[in-house]
């Protein structure tokens, strides 16, 4: 298991650097993978770029499509057209604009059932790719796990002193999130469960957060998370405090 204090924190001068940072890290480990790939996306507004940047050269000659079947952390609980939708974020950076099979898009279910039940069925398909009820820290569900950090120290929608922090073995839940907005997220043994995790982190906002972040700070809910396997953090000049040496 990797702590946030043991991550490889990448620092880069702006969002532009970030993005293309984490877009060649991506590329560069899901060439590296054999056989299906499950990448989980975040949602908000950080990962836009590094989305976008996938669906073009130089990383999209060299993405794996066929193979690379695509998830999300969480969901904001409104149609995939609604603005607010992180499904509609990535579809318009990235699903749409790649050559990425349909059947190879799991989005949350988000309409025509109960916030509830989307989880549920979200954990069933979930289960159903993965092949087995329960998880194995050797087979991780995800190569990649993809995470934003909030203001408040949030990751997914997990939220401070919510009781989905303390869901041991569900896999997604059904949460209130900013402003009482119903949320869709997956739990720390979901989002844990990859064979590498990065934090995409940009925006002095975020200063606070990432310095809680890096010492594994149990008050927020990024800092509890334990990853399965590698850890990185790309945080752009705002958010790290410093000053590129
Ligand atoms: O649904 C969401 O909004 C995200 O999953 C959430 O966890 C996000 O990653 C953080 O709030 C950071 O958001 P920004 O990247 O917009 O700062």
């Amino acid at each position: 298991m990797t702590k946030p204090s043991q991550a490889e924190l990448k620092i880069l001068l702006d969002d532009e650097t970030l993005a293309q940072s984490a877009a060649a890290w991506l590329t560069d480990l899901a060439r590296s993978r054999e056989g299906r790939l499950a990448i989980a996306l975040a949602g908000g507004s950080t990962p836009k770029r590094t989305y976008e940047l996938l669906a073009e050269p130089p990383f999209r000659d060299k993405f794996p499509w066929s193979r690379t079947h695509w998830f999300w952390g969480d969901e904001r609980f409104v149609p995939h057209d609604d603005p607010r939708s992180n499904y509609l974020m990535a579809q318009k950076a990235l699903l749409s604009r790649a050559p990425i099979p349909h059947v190879n898009i799991h989005p949350i279910p988000t309409v025509g059932l109960s916030p509830q039940a989307a989880a549920g069925a979200y954990e069933a398909e979930l289960k159903s790719f993965y092949g087995a009820q329960e998880l194995d820290p050797q087979r991780p569900i995800f190569d990649a796990m993809i995470l934003g950090l909030g203001d408040n120290g949030h990751t997914a929608s997990l939220m401070p002193g919510a009781s989905a922090l303390e869901e041991p073995r569900g896999w997604v839940v059904a949460v209130e999130g900013v402003a009482s907005e119903a949320r869709i997220t997956l739990t720390y043994p979901a989002l844990e469960s990859s064979f590498e995790t990065a934090f995409l982190i940009a925006g002095a906002g975020k200063r606070s957060a990432l310095k809680r972040l890096r010492a594994d700070d149990a008050g927020i809910p990024a800092g509890r998370l334990r990853a399965e396997g590698a850890l990185r953090i790309f945080a752009d000049v705002e958010a790290a405090g410093t000053v590129l040496g």
